[in-house]
């Protein structure tokens, strides 16, 4: 059928893009984008005032761009965002990512309303509807061509890597909950099955999770999904800085399960059967081994460095910070103040008695949400680091017990999450988890977590402050999970005190090593 052949979608008269360009579609939807933007899970500046909304670059993907002919068009907009810091700081300007999609229809047989940003309502693209092109798989196909191989686009610039090129489809948004937007390729094989990360909060440089996928990759490490292709941007106003890393297609491990899921899972089925408590801890074992896999292949990758006395204290220092400002964001954190100030302190003075810390790069915010299980074992996602820090902070090497302690939170977030009958069952579960992974982490080789709980616990409580603010801001309902960790490492800091006085800390008791399962 040819395109004049076609049923036409249109209602309203439509400009030829040739004749007026796109500028006035984008000026039209700026102004929809004020109320858009806050709705949006991966906006970060929820909150604060937005003051302006300025597009800093405008790229048209190429395809069957035709308005009249209801096939939609797709922009890449990158856009600074400038806004009123309502907490009184410096103001805001971020730059997000976002594929516009406009089309006289809206978002034919598209089942998501937050993709729609509204119609626009005068103008020459006077009834258009503009929409995140994400959620359109007509248009996301585009996305998808321009990463089959090395090209450039306006500012954009495309790489693959290896030899095979994804294969055509259409995507789908990913139904996780996420802090960027994925789109899912996987109508064909298994071996062509991709997921495109979209970046949406961006800013110039390397982003980790592209940096470490790529230094892993080279490294040979099976403990991450294959990286395939990436795009990234020369942003105008920092012409002399590295490009802006805007997204990263990986190999889609289409039948794994996340560490979320398995681990909720498993405790749902405490309640009836609380003999069930330790089935998960070879899981937990394994997936200790491949976070120390990818520790041990991330030092042999990347620079790593030996932190002394006076930055061990500096460290501390900034943890009692980041408390601080946290118990300023959320007051239910105060009176917890000063014991978890003192579990900082207790590692200041580690650092005065001769404490010698290695630093390298480290996954950054690892959680079993991260993690997923696939029929060749554990895989690790997400090396982006905490969506809140800048890049430069991101990328700076860190201990790696700091991933160590953030999955460990993690098993504490799915005991507390499940809703038990039996408390205690649930806690004890968390326990032995929390356990068999670190013995898993130490089987390899890799230093041993539990030999220097002052440290974990600095670094636990720290993770656990950061997730007082984040679930504050973005899911008021769980703030109490974070918040009852924060009361009781608080709880425990005149006890292990005490015991450090003594002589040494007292370790955390080790598991019985659990049944391993194969993991491929
Ligand atoms: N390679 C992959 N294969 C299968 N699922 C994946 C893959 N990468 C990501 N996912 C799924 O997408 C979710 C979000 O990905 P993630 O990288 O954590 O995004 P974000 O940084 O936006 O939170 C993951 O929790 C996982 O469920
Ligand atoms: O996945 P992201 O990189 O976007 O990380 C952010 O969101 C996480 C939640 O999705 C958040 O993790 C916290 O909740 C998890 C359960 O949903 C829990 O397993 C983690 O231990 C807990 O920290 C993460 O902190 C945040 O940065």
């Amino acid at each position: 059928m040819s395109d004049t052949s076609r049923p036409r979608a249109v209602t309203s008269p439509v400009p030829a893009a040739s004749a007026v360009g796109f500028g006035p579609l984008v000026a039209a939807t700026l102004p929809l984008l004020r109320d858009w933007l806050p709705r949006q899970r991966w906006f970060a500046g929820k909150g604060h005032p937005i003051t302006a909304i300025t597009p800093v670059a405008t790229t048209l993907l190429p395809g069957p761009t035709g308005l009249a002919r209801g096939t939609g068009v797709l922009l890449h907009l990158l856009l600074r965002v400038d806004q009123h810091n309502a907490s009184g700081g410096a103001p805001l300007n971020d730059i997000y990512q976002l594929l516009l999609g406009a089309h006289p229809d809206g978002l034919p047989g598209i089942g998501s309303d937050t993709a729609v940003i509204g119609r626009i309502t005068s103008g020459p693209y006077d009834g258009l509807v503009t929409y995140d092109a994400a959620y359109d798989p007509a248009l996301t196909r585009r996305l998808l061509a321009l990463l089959s191989s090395p090209q450039r686009l306006g500012p954009l610039r495309f790489s693959t890597l290896g030899d095979r090129p994804p294969a055509p489809a259409a995507g789908r948004v990913g139904t996780a909950e996420q802090s960027n937007t994925s789109i899912i390729y996987d109508a064909g094989g298994p071996t062509d099955a991709a997921i495109l990360k979209l970046f949406r909060r961006v800013s110039p440089g390397l982003n980790p999770d592209l940096e470490l996928s790529l230094a892993l990759g080279r490294a040979g490490s099976s403990r991450i999904p294959t990286p395939v292709a990436w795009f990234e941007a020369e942003l105008p106003d920092a012409p002399d800085e590295a490009p802006a890393t805007l997204g990263l297609l990986q190999h889609y491990m289409r039948a794994a399960e996340d560490g979320w899921e398995l681990a909720l899972r498993q405790i749902a089925m405490l309640d009836a059967d609380p003999s069930r408590v330790g089935h998960f801890a070879a899981e937990s074992f394994l997936l200790g081994r491949a976070t120390a896999d990818v520790h041990l292949a991330l030092a042999r990758s990347l620079p790593v460095a030996v932190l002394r006395r006076a930055e061990i204290e500096e460290m501390a220092e900034a943890m009692a910070l980041r408390l601080d400002a946290a118990v300023l964001a959320v007051p239910q954190l105060a009176p917890h103040r000063s014991a978890l100030r003192q579990i900082f302190r207790d590692l200041s003075a580690s650092a005065r008695d001769g404490l010698r810390l290695r630093v390298q790069r480290v996954h950054g915010d690892l959680h079993l949400g991260q993690a997923l299980r696939s029929t060749r074992g554990w895989v690790l996602l997400d090396f982006e680091g905490e969506p809140a820090k800048t890049l430069e902070e991101r990328r700076k090497p860190q201990p790696a017990v700091r991933d160590v302690a953030a999955m460990l939170r993690s098993f504490d977030y799915a005991a507390a999450h499940a809703v038990m009958a039996e408390p205690s069952v649930a806690a004890a579960w968390a326990a032995r988890n929390r356990e068999a992974f670190c013995a898993g982490y130490a089987a390899t080789g890799a230093p041993d977590p539990t030999l220097d709980p002052v440290l974990l616990r600095a670094f636990e409580t720290d993770k656990a402050v950061y997730e007082v603010v984040y679930e504050a801001r973005h899911r008021p309902d769980w703030v109490s999970i974070p918040l009852t960790a924060c009361a009781r490492l608080a709880a425990s800091v005149t006890e292990l005190t005490e015991s450090a006085n003594g002589s040494v800390a007292p370790p955390l008791s080790h598991p019985t090593t659990p049944t391993i399962p194969r993991e491929a």
